[in-house]
């Protein structure tokens, strides 16, 4: 790869995540948790939004990286998935970690990171973030899931501001 092509990625990461950054939005205003996630093919087209989807049944797994993965590898080949990327506003949990995994999704780029959404959810209820960083279930696989973040955190965590008070 050519430093062209690095600068050309770096600059198709940062704005692809701030995609999922209006999507996390879009979350916020249907009521729902600051979480969005965008797949992206190889040759920079997108393919799938998910935001996170909590509401209305206070369903804790509607994570929104979990509900795209579902989508993505149900509609999309093996082939297209190990050559795309899932663009998330967070950290993807363990959870949504396996699930990119299981899907077979090659690449994820997040915002912020799981230390820094911790601190802003503190203990609420609806999000008791589990201490485990993505890479470490992406490492412990039998493929390779390439993983780039946190990146803009400080974007990223303006799109929680006023989310976690009771
Ligand atoms: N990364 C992530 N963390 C969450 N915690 C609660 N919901 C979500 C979500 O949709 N994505």
């Amino acid at each position: 790869m050519t430093g062209t092509n690095h600068s050309n990625q770096a600059r198709d990461d940062e704005r692809f995540l701030r995609h999922s950054f209006t999507i996390a939005r879009r979350a916020v205003s249907h009521g729902n948790h600051p979480f969005g996630a965008v797949l992206v093919d190889r040759n920079g087209s997108l393919l799938l939004e998910a935001e996170n989807g909590f509401m209305p049944s206070r369903d804790g797994t509607a994570h929104a990286e979990r509900l795209l993965a579902t989508v993505a590898c149900t509609t999309l080949s093996p082939e297209v998935l190990a050559a795309a990327t899932l663009y998330s506003s967070a950290e993807p949990c363990a959870m949504c970690a396996g699930a990119i995994y299981w899907a077979g999704i090659g690449r994820v780029v997040y915002g912020l990171g799981e230390q820094r959404l911790r601190e802003l959810t503190g203990n609420h209820p609806d999000n008791p973030t589990l201490d485990l960083p993505c890479r470490n279930v992406f490492d412990s696989g039998q493929r390779k899931t390439e993983v780039v973040g946190p990146l803009l955190e400080e974007e990223a965590a303006i799109v929680h501001e006023g989310a976690w008070t009771r």
